[in-house]
């Protein structure tokens, strides 16, 4: 017999044989048998590891569960719920867990509550022990960044920081003096790409960032600030999460619910657009939920909550040198989620157009279906009026890199409350970017009151003139521009535009209308009123920037077609639409500054390189001065743009060396958007005052070798004209325009300058000395009684 391959043997072998047995077994199995007892060995390892711990944590009664939290005096965070924030309605809405439940769900063996229903989120966290005094010996240095158009924002900011102040200030040992910025003004480079550098270098300082915003559905600055995030966040040479080295943020939101009832129509869409962003840039270091109030209701309660909150958790991060866990939006995995899979969805489309506006802004809003009948109504009415145009469907273009944008919009709809304020303000709005409107000038040379200085300057009567623009959107936010919150700000042209055709029929249609309407007024002459029904004249400066609208050329064809001359104004802000810009009866720029600070604060540009951009349309004009007649325009702002400028002035005009320079005070209307932006009735200046500039930049010109000269006056309106000594022949200023000369020029196609389209000597009575006002009308006062006329 053979047994495993041996010969059988007697009893004696018969021990071998068994052992011999054995020992081919362990041969063949020994692997097998090792690999079971080592797993064994292990399998008792982990169970008694397992054991202990579970018992050591059965025993503990101090895992805080959400109502523990909410119960607890002094908890960490939060002791009430704050349904105010936006993040904790959304977890309301959620069938998801909460922050504290996923806590929970990370400790494996704590018990489970029920969950209650509906959740609600306290925004209190799990209770930790202040780290050793060497593990925190950073501080924290609270920065508070705001945003605001007509200045609300940032008032509430401003009282928002001394509250804090006060809450923070018997924690000054670990809590440094909190900052604050305008988002309009500072550098997104020194503060959103990378976390700043702290000066003080003996100690570890991490920053924490306050958000204050409002949210807006036209363009601000804020549009620019989402790009910027967006862009860094996506932006390949720089980390996803670049601003993990900050303590931690939050977000508040200001919205009116009247106009944006819910988050669906838009309420607080920018604050809950930054929010997610900084949850990016940040690696989730939302400290404190985004809070939102609204605006004309519950905006003390909703922020004064949120400061409290915002309090603990800083003085909780002072304290332990991180989030820790729990708190929500620092890093909890249903959030995370969430944010991943909304940039999972945007992955493809443009940063920047996505920045724009949230998916929320293109559902329809309330009213939605009478906004498209009147905006159906509008539309068939100009659409006849277009028959003749070449572009009769709107055009999606980008104005600075004219590339064809996929989603159009309107820049003023109908239903927007801009279109509303607007035209309670008395403009006509053409289309869905343009607006018309008489001035009050029109309305006094109507009466025999007086025109404008353009008269006395010019020759331009007042009645005959159309004060237009066909772009109702603009790149600065002039702190003496009344339009303030009315009038759409922006960089670029994103909106869908309208045909040039359409709008100069719009206008003349609007401007009509108005004149049509002043013919029951005491006072109108019968004969300028005749000579009104034929306009002669377009100011292309009403609100906005003209030369934003990307067929301005065609547009400003049509006035000298029609025999109508062209002053534009631009803000010096769009050199290449500047430079492209075929030639205008007059084209002024607005200086209103001679430096780049003082103009960053006078004009509150959008663009970051606004002072590159103003310096090379200086050049562009000093191109031009020889092909149209090219005018500085300067509005003179006390404490702001006056004291100690005289000479950068002067060396403005030696750069662009402009045919005239017109100085003129600023009008002050009295508005909140004034008063936002700093403004009082002690920023107009008195005419003494602008004359007294006058002579000191003439003097200026004068000593730079400048052939400069004070020309005339319109003392009623506060404004000067210098002029260059190319308008002063025969020892008589020329500053008039012959308009006849000037069309005939343009029919010609031939190369033309101004001094071709020079009118005859400037009358005496509008000279430098003699106050500017035309004897053949009345000067009145604020209450229509005769005026003397003082004469300096
Ligand atoms: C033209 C305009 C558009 C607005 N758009 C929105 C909006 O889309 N969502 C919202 O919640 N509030 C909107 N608001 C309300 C403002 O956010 C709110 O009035 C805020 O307090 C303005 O702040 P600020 O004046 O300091 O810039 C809008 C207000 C205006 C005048
Ligand atoms: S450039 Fe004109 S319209 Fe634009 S903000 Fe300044 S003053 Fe207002």
């Amino acid at each position: 017999m053979e047994v495993f391959g041996r010969p059988a043997a007697g009893s004696k072998d018969r021990g071998f044989l068994i052992h011999g047995l054995i020992l081919d077994q362990w041969h063949e199995y020994r692997y097998i048998l090792l690999l079971a007892a080592v797993l064994f060995g292990l399998a008792v390892v982990v169970y008694f590891d397992w054991r202990l711990p579970r018992e050591r944590f059965t025993s503990s009664p101090a895992v805080s569960t959400p109502e523990h939290a909410t119960a607890e005096p002094g908890g960490r965070l939060d002791e009430k719920p704050q349904s105010t924030t936006l993040a904790e309605r959304e977890d309301e809405r959620s069938e998801k867990p909460g922050p504290y439940e996923n806590a929970a769900m990370r400790l494996p063996f704590v018990s489970l509550r029920p969950r209650p229903s509906p959740k609600r989120v306290t925004g209190s966290k799990v209770d930790r022990k202040p780290k050793s005094e060497s593990s925190a010996n950073g501080r924290i240095q609270p920065l508070i960044f705001f945003s605001s158009l007509t200045g609300t924002t940032e008032k509430r900011a401003q009282l928002f920081l001394s509250e804090l102040q006060t809450s923070l200030k018997d924690h000054s040992s670990a809590v440094l003096e909190p900052q604050i910025h305008d988002l309009s003004y500072i550098d997104y480079d020194d503060f959103y790409v990378t976390p700043p550098k702290s000066q003080n270098t003996d100690q570890h300082v991490q920053f924490f960032y306050l958000l204050l915003l409002p949210s807006y559905n036209i363009d601000t600055a804020l549009d620019n600030f989402l790009a910027h995030l967006q862009e860094t966040h996506h932006d390949f040479r720089i980390d996803t999460a670049p601003l993990s080295g900050l303590a931690g943020y939050s977000v508040f939101g200001f919205g009116d619910k009247d106009g944006w009832g819910t988050e669906e129509e838009g309420f607080c869409w920018q604050a809950i657009e930054v929010d997610k962003w900084m949850a990016k840039l940040t690696g989730r270091k939302r400290a404190y939920p985004l809070g939102s109030a609204d605006v004309k209701s519950d905006v003390e309660r909703g922020l004064g909550e949120w400061r409290d909150g915002v309090v603990k958790a800083l003085l909780d991060v002072a304290a332990h040198g991180d989030l820790g866990e729990g708190v929500t939006g620092s890093g909890d995995a249903v959030e995370s989620d969430e944010e991943d899979a909304e940039e999972a969805a945007e992955q493809g489309t443009s940063p920047r157009t996505e920045a724009r506006r949230p998916t929320k802004q293109k559902r329809p809003q309330k009213n939605s279906r009478v906004d498209d009948l009147e905006d159906l109504g509008r539309k068939t009415s100009f659409q006849s009026m277009d028959s003749s145009s070449e572009s009769p469907s709107p055009l999606p273009i980008d104005f600075n890199t004219s590339t064809t944008l996929q989603a159009t919009k309107a820049m003023v709809p109908v239903s927007s409350p801009t279109h509303a304020a607007l035209t309670k303000q008395g403009y006509t709005i053409i289309g869905t970017h343009s607006g018309v409107k008489i001035c009050r000038w029109t309305k006094s040379a109507l009466r025999g009151r007086g025109s404008c200085y353009k008269y006395s300057f010019y020759g331009i009567k007042s009645h005959i003139c159309m004060e237009t623009t066909p772009s109702l959107s603009c790149s600065n936010k002039c702190v003496f521009c009344w339009r303030h919150g009315t009038n759409p700000v922006g960089t670029t042209w994103r909106w869908q535009v309208d045909p040039p055709k359409m709008i100069f029929e719009g206008a003349k249609e609007g401007h009509y209308k108005k004149i049509k309407m002043m013919r029951g007024v005491p006072g109108v002459r019968a004969e300028r009123f005749q000579e009104a029904m034929q306009i002669r004249h377009c100011a292309l400066s009403l609100v906005g920037e003209p030369i934003f609208y990307p067929h301005i050329n065609e547009f400003v064809a049509m006035l000298h077609k029609e025999r109508i001359s062209s002053f534009l104004v631009c803000n010096a802000q769009h050199p290449d639409q500047l430079a492209a810009l075929k030639p205008v009866t007059q084209l002024y720029v607005s200086i209103d500054a001679s430096n780049a600070e003082s103009l960053r604060r006078v004009d509150r540009p959008l663009h970051r390189d606004y002072w590159q951009r103003f310096l090379r349309c200086l050049d562009i004009l000093r191109e031009k001065r020889f092909r149209m007649r090219t005018v500085f325009r300067l509005t003179l702002v006390k404490g702001f743009n006056i004291e100690e400028e005289v000479e950068g002035y002067a060396d403005l005009v030696a750069l662009g060396l402009p045919c005239f320079v017109e100085i003129k005070g600023v009008t002050y209307c009295g508005t909140s958007s004034s008063a936002g932006a700093g403004l009082t009735m002690q920023n107009v200046p008195f005419y003494d005052e602008i004359t007294t500039f006058v002579e000191a930049l003439n003097a200026a010109l004068e000593r730079k070798g400048l052939e400069y000269g004070i020309a005339a006056e319109h003392a009623h309106s506060c404004c000067v004209l210098i002029a260059s000594k190319r308008f002063y022949v025969e020892q008589k200023w020329h500053t008039l325009i012959d308009y006849e000369n000037f069309f005939e020029c343009l029919k010609s196609g031939k190369e033309f300058s101004p001094e071709d389209y020079m009118g005859p000597p400037t009358p005496e009575w509008a000279t430098w000395g003699n106050g500017g006002f035309d004897p053949a009308d009345t000067r009145v006062d604020r209450k229509g009684k005769p005026k003397i006329e003082k004469v300096r």
